[in-house]
């Protein structure tokens, strides 16, 4: 037999007092009102701060792109941006970055030499092989030249006459030999990330494609570098070094000492820098190997009077030239003071480009809000340094493909830089024909704004076919190394990115 509501002790313990005068009736409900007034004012602002809770929510955003398309570049802006107007603490890590900065552009000066005295070196003794006992000539992998210009064939196969090396040159070589211990020291000092790749263990562009599941495979410790702030991995050492010297004299004096002795060296060094990169010779012999350091990244040599003295001072436009490889995944957290995402915190990702660093990639693409794809389209007639076999545009039209098609991304926002316009416009006025490498391009017009339009319709063609839902294709043509313009790009694309992830929350 069921119970009335009047034997429920709840019901009888909330219903108005038997005999209820209208005055404490009156009262009763004036206070019930109130009660319930505070109560939806509760639950109000509860909605509220699980709304903004959802707007707190940090903006992802990736960058993705094969090696030295532009990523680090990019994101070394986007901070830069955003670190002029921020907390004095941000601004502290800036200019601690701004110190380590400097022995990597110290690093790419010395290579680019090293670089060319390895060339001289082979040439010289191909053109007097008495002269120069062969292991004096005996060379390293040049390492910063680019991979479509390393050196190819010797003048002998070209028919043209010896080149006429003189005591000069030989002089030289002798003068700037400290210059390789100074390029293995800095190596050291900034471990993996001072070398570049010439090898692969994947000969697929995408290897993280084989888990288009939607789960995110766990994350792969080797590589799941992480930091809350600032540069990581190869800078980092540096600030450690500082640190621990900090504590230990001995070691400061160590740390002090090493520097001191990079700087005198490559100081002392400067006119014979600056001669044999001005020397006629060894400009012909440069030309004739059709070998073009200052297409390489990290190229400085045109700076060596300014930046090979003791009191180098490091400028913003060298940290965005500077070449130092990414290794692994880094992470940045910024929380914006300022501007329309204010408030607002950001997580970005940087990643190493190589086809052996690709397959981390995907533990990232879980919630990803937007990805900048850096495709640098002035490599049309160049292989990948990891596998000479591959072509670079091929390679990022691969890579984009897999990209667009990986159903985790579906609802991601996809932003093309097509990078290094600046290259592809010089490569064009010096004669490159793209069609020799892109068979496709035929008889169109061979200058930037007709090979930009192709390049881009061909990424265009890729996103909508396959894509797994439709979405909008947004592309821009950059020089990254051209900051004021990159940051104004990059402002138009923060803004779309937050207006995206503001309209996903409300969704939620
Ligand atoms: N001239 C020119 N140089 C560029 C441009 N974008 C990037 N660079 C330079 O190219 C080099 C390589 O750029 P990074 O940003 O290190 O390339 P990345 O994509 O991060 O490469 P990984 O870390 O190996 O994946 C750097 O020295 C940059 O300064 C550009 O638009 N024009
Ligand atoms: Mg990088």
């Amino acid at each position: 037999m069921g119970r009335s509501s009047e034997d429920d002790p709840l019901t009888a313990a909330l219903a108005p007092p038997p005999n209820e005068k209208p005055a404490e009736r009156e009262a009763r409900e004036r206070a019930e009102a109130e009660s319930k007034r505070v109560s939806d004012e509760i639950d109000a602002q509860l909605r509220r701060e699980r709304e903004n809770e959802k707007k707190r929510k940090p903006v992802k955003l990736l960058l993705l792109g094969q090696s030295e398309s532009g990523k680090t570049a990019t994101l070394k802006i986007l901070l830069a941006d955003i670190f002029q107007f921020q907390l004095l603490y941000c601004k502290r890590q800036w200019s601690q970055d701004r110190a380590s900065w400097r022995c990597v552009i110290l690093l790419n000066l010395v290579r680019n030499m090293n670089d060319i005295l390895d060339i001289l070196g082979r040439e010289m003794a191909a053109a007097n092989p008495e002269a120069l006992p062969v292991a004096s000539s005996k060379m390293t992998q040049p390492t910063a030249i680019p991979t479509s210009t390393a050196t190819i064939g010797s003048p002998i196969a070209y028919g043209l006459p010896l080149l006429k090396f003189k005591d000069k040159h030989r002089l030289l070589r002798l003068r700037l030999a400290p210059l390789r211990r100074v390029q293995s020291d800095l190596e050291a000092r900034l471990g993996a990330a001072a070398t570049e790749l010439y090898t692969t263990n994947t000969n697929s562009a995408a290897p993280f494609d084989s888990g288009s599941s939607t789960t995110p495979k766990p994350r792969e410790k080797e590589f799941s570098i992480h930091s809350t702030n600032g540069w990581k991995t190869a800078l980092e050492r540096f600030r450690a070094a500082r640190r621990r010297s900090g504590e230990d004299s001995g070691v400061l004096r160590k740390v002090r000492d090493m520097e001191d002795e990079v700087l005198d060296v490559i100081a002392g060094c400067r006119d014979d820098m600056r001669s044999i990169w001005e020397d006629r010779v060894v400009r012909e012999m440069l030309s004739r190997r059709k070998v073009r350091i200052e297409d390489s990244a990290g190229f400085f040599l045109n700076d060596v009077d300014r930046i090979a003295r003791t009191d180098y001072q490091i400028t913003d436009d060298d940290i965005i030239r500077a070449r130092l490889r990414t290794v692994g995944v880094q992470e940045y957290r910024v929380t914006f003071e300022h501007g329309h995402s204010a408030g607002s915190e950001w997580r970005m990702y940087d990643v190493g480009g190589t086809r052996s660093s690709r397959a981390v990639w995907y533990s990232y693409f879980d919630d990803v809000d937007a990805i900048i794809f850096l495709a640098p389209v002035s490599c049309f007639d160049e292989k990948l340094a990891e596998d000479r076999h591959v072509n670079r545009l091929e390679d990022s039209y691969m890579l984009w493909k897999s990209v667009c098609a990986c159903k985790l991304l579906a609802r991601t926002q996809l932003v093309l830089f097509l990078n290094k316009c600046d290259l592809l416009q010089a490569k064009l006025m010096r004669g490159a024909k793209i069609r020799d490498s892109v068979p496709s391009f035929g008889d169109r017009r061979n200058d930037v704004a007709t090979a930009t339009r192709y390049f881009q319709q061909h990424f265009k063609e890729i996103q909508r076919t396959y894509s797994p839902v439709q979405r909008p294709f947004y592309v821009h043509l950059t020089s990254v190394i051209d900051t004021k313009s990159t940051a104004v790009t990059l402002g138009a694309v923060e803004e779309s990115i937050l207006r995206d992830h503001l309209r996903r929350a409300d969704l939620m």
